[in-house]
């Protein structure tokens, strides 16, 4: 039996000494590993906290301490010290442990996350609420470099800083987002990393006023007691220490007593604290350390070359929809392209390399971002936003105001839209349809293929005016790629197949299902007609009301909530035109979607043949389907 399985709970620790717990952290690390190289996660973020959240759970008592993580993707070390290690083979499997901090999982998860960034705004929440109930524990927001780019981080800093609550943020500074961090924060801290002067001054300083005669040693004492103004003296102007709090570090991140030290020390301080820490993102395991972006989200792996299975799979549509707006980028020299911390994830790093002028990296910036494109645009360029859709949920209100309302000449390449796997409901890409379909002015289109996705490019770029483009996070229908691109007219539907029994709509590759449940249905010996939508605003209306009248069967499918989704807007355009009497089945979510499969949450959810037979016989075109 090794210590880790002896650790039940995070008190279990207080009880080993630094020998063990070097012994432990090996541990730790060998089962992350282990499991990763199985299940997939993310690997180099939680190899590099290891020291640190023991560090943590020994000075702190959760979960009467409050912890919160920020994005909580690096909580498998927390996880497995709090009482999840039987679980933890099953971590983003389907019904399995959560890959983020999950309240329903653990006392010991108090808040939950997924998007960048929140941490310091809950933490500073906790703190309130413990003031006024006149409660006495501890706080802790635990953030990384890169969500502190995030705007709300900065909001946080804001109102932690003047409130003089009791709170610790420890930052835990790697130099790393998914890809190496950037902005004037980055740079800022790596100054504070970096700055030799620090603890050679503060040496330098003791030594002399030490040498003062008859009163140096004094003198020495008293500054080194008031340490805050010492550290005044030595690096001026420390953004923290003007926010209002108190700033303890740089320091080693895997220097356990070191840390513990320190926590300790901030533990005992009056007012906001800040920790900052230093780390090395996939430290312990070479592959990792060498390559941390490509071992931040992994899929499964050989740990002991830590090379990916290769499985040869048509090119993903973020691939295509990456290479397409090079070659675009390439005939014309307006096009930019802007990523808010995620250029490999959005396919944006071929861009960033072919066109290094015409591409800014913001950090978690979602809304920066986007108000960021409308200047642009405005200032004469053709800017590509690309974003996953689970984080354009953020820049709401940019999408509205700065973009659609002033008109403005943006695309928003939504990627990521749909259900994306393992990552689960913090992530899912299902709520974007609802939230864009409501804006003014607002193209949005869907392609069912990767071929459709850069001809749709190629016409967003051509239009004049605001165009969302919608694809999912899966490899794309292996279709050869036309050479030359073509304007898909604004608003038209494409009619996969003709019928005059059932209309089943579908909008992005989802469509294609209804390619397969037609051909069941003919078997059935009922007459589906297939359209592939392309766009939800505006709708092709008169297809539309064509197919009402026809068939007075209508299934639209959708891999989006329902609620405000592409049938919505279906039903609204019916009710609008008067025209009654069309039977309707819609499928799609219906709330939060848990975590697993692609292909497992679409069939769980009815989004496969199997349920769109279902759906036909809920209209009562065919007789029961069977169960399996
Ligand atoms: C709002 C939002 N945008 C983007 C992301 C994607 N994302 C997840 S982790 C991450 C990098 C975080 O870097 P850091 O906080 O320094 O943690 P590290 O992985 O380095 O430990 C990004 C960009 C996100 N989770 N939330
Ligand atoms: C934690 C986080 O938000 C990202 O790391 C996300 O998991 C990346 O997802 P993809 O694997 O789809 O790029
Ligand atoms: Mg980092």
């Amino acid at each position: 039996m090794g210590l880790l399985e002896k650790i039940y709970e995070p008190k279990d620790l207080r009880r080993l000494d630094f020998t063990e717990l070097e012994t432990l952290a090996q541990e730790i690390r060998q089962k992350m590993i282990d499991v990763v190289s199985k299940n997939g996660g993310h690997l180099a973020s939680n190899l590099g906290v290891v020291e640190l959240t023991l560090a943590i759970h020994r000075t702190f008592d959760s979960p009467h301490d409050k912890i919160v993580w920020d994005v909580g993707h690096q909580t498998y070390v927390h996880k497995l010290l709090t009482g999840r290690l039987d679980w933890f083979s099953t971590i983003r499997q389907y019904n399995g442990l959560s890959g983020f901090p999950k309240r329903a999982e653990s006392v010991h998860d108090c808040f939950e996350t997924g998007h960048s960034s929140t941490s310091i705004s809950a933490a500073v929440g906790f703190a309130k609420a413990r003031d006024v109930l006149r409660e006495n524990h501890h706080v802790l927001a635990v953030i990384g470099d890169g969500a502190m780019t995030g705007g709300m981080a900065f909001e946080a800093l804001n109102h932690a800083g003047q409130s003089e609550t009791n709170m610790i943020v420890v930052l835990n500074d790697n130099e790393m987002s998914i890809s190496p961090n950037v902005g004037a924060m980055s740079s800022y801290l790596n100054r504070l990393r970096t700055d030799p002067r620090y603890d050679k001054r503060k040496e330098d300083i003791e030594y002399l006023l030490k040498r003062i005669p008859g009163i140096g040693t004094q003198v020495a004492k008293m500054v080194a007691k008031a340490k805050d103004s010492l550290k005044y003296l030595l690096v001026p102007g420390l953004i923290f220490e003007e926010l209002g709090f108190t700033y303890l570090g740089p320091i080693d991140g895997h220097d356990q007593a070191l840390v513990e030290q320190v926590l300790d020390q901030a533990k005992h301080k009056k007012g906001p604290v800040l920790v900052h820490v230093v780390t090395r993102k996939g430290k312990g395991y070479r592959p990792a350390e060498e390559n941390p972006d490509i071992f931040h989200g992994v899929g499964p792996f050989d740990t002991e070359t830590g090379k990916r299975t290769k499985i040869s799979a048509p090119p993903t549509y973020t691939t295509v929809f990456g290479e397409t707006l090079c070659a675009l980028a390439k005939e014309d020299p307006k096009i930019v392209a802007i990523s808010a911390a995620m250029p490999s994830g959005t396919g944006l790093n071929v861009f960033a390399s072919q066109f290094p002028e015409r591409f800014f990296d913001v950090g978690i910036a979602e809304q920066h971002a986007v108000t960021f494109a409308a200047g642009l645009a405005f200032g004469a360029l053709k800017p590509v936003v690309a974003i996953y859709s689970t984080f354009y949920q953020r820049a709401f209100d940019q999408v509205l105001h700065d973009v659609c309302l002033q008109q403005a000449n943006v695309v928003l390449a939504i990627d990521r839209a749909g259900v994306v796997g393992d990552d689960g409901p913090t992530h899912h890409g299902v709520f974007d349809i609802s939230f864009f379909r409501i804006m003014p002015n607002l193209v949005i289109m869907a392609p069912k293929d990767e071929n459709e996705l850069r001809h749709m490019l190629y016409t967003a770029l051509q239009y004049c005016g605001p165009v969302a483009l919608r694809y999912p996070r899966s490899v794309g229908q292996g279709v050869k790629l036309d050479e030359t691109l073509m304007n898909i007219p604004i608003g038209k539907a494409e009619v996969l197949r003709q019928g005059k029994d059932v209309t089943l709509i579908g909008i992005g590759p989802i469509v294609n299902l209804c390619l397969l449940a037609a051909q069941e249905l003919r078997h059935r010996g009922v007459d589906a007609a297939v359209i592939n939508l392309r766009y939800v605003n505006p709708l092709d209306r008169e297809l539309l009301i064509h197919y009402a009248r026809l068939t007075k069967h209508f299934i639209t499918i959708e891999d989006q909530v329902l609620k405000g989704g592409m049938g919505s807007a279906i039903l609204e355009l019916l009710e609008e035109e008067g025209i009654e009497g069309v039977a309707f089945e819609r499928l799609g979510y219906d709330g939060f979607v848990d975590q697993g499969p692609i292909p497992q949450l679409h069939k769980v959810h009815g989004l496969s043949v199997k349920g769109i037979m279902q759906a036909a016989e809920r209209l009562q075109l065919i007789r029961r389907v069977a169960q399996s």
